[in-house]
């Protein structure tokens, strides 16, 4: 098993008054590794709050939280941002690229907090990765100077550099047109299938939720399936 959530309880406001609100309510999730699975549910139900969890941005009030078997529930947040730059793989609705740096440089970027100079494999991986998602040509150009769609694609490059086990979306598809959603969810799948990633994306999008091997509800504080 890859991840777990235990009987995880989370909410807004100060707990014990009114007001706080419970937004996840004893809830259960688990994730074999390579896993791909669609949260899904009414606006406000705790979907983001869900991911922030698993993402290791945000912890529980209640539960626990086991990657690999280990519980990353006490963890210092240094010891969770290092855990995050590890294990994950973050893509957003919008891209988050740095508008002043080009996709290359963009790319690359998670690489340097590890301090030291990028490695030739690693440039090799990156460029492995954004030739596979066919924006090779673009590699100089800046973000203000690409489509909605090489963005996207961008940031899924990003989400891989380091090799995560797990890449967490967030509406990955939502700012994209049709053709461009339905190019990027396939790419996703891809991507997965092809590198053992596991993944859980949070989407409006049927398309994209169809594509996964599960999809689970979000309703009234807990998953259903
Ligand atoms: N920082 C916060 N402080 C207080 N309340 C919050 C905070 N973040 C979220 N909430 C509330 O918690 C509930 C769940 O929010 P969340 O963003 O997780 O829902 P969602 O399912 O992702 O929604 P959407 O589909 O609209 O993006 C909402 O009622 C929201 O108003």
């Amino acid at each position: 098993m890859l991840l777990q959530l235990q009987k995880i309880t989370k909410g807004y406001g100060e707990p014990g008054t009114h007001s706080y609100r419970a937004v996840l309510k004893d809830l259960h999730f688990t994730l074999n590794p390579g896993e791909k699975v669609a949260i899904v549910g009414p606006s406000g139900s705790g979907k983001t709050t869900l991911l922030n969890l698993i993402g290791a941005l945000d912890q529980p009030e209640a539960g626990k939280v086991l990657f690999e078997g280990k519980d990353i529930t006490g963890y210092s947040k240094t010891e969770l941002a290092t855990f995050r730059n590890k294990h994950l793989g973050f893509v957003f609705q919008m891209h988050h690229l740095m508008p002043q740096l080009s996709l290359w440089e963009n790319v690359l970027l998670p690489l340097l907090p590890q301090g030291n100079k990028i490695t030739k494999e690693q440039k090799d991986w990156a460029e492995y990765l954004i030739k596979k998602v066919g924006i090779w040509e673009q590699r100089h150009q800046k973000p203000s100077e690409m489509s909605g769609g090489e963005c996207q694609r961008t940031a899924v490059v990003r989400a891989l550099i380091n090799k995560p086990k797990l890449i967490l979306a967030d509406e990955p598809t939502g700012a994209l047109d049709e053709e461009n959603a339905a190019a990027l969810t396939d790419l996703l799948k891809k991507l997965s299938d092809d590198e053992g990633v596991a993944l859980v994306t949070v989407t409006h999008s049927a398309m994209l939720a169809e594509q996964m091997d599960k999809k689970y509800v979000l309703k009234n504080g807990k998953l259903s399936s």
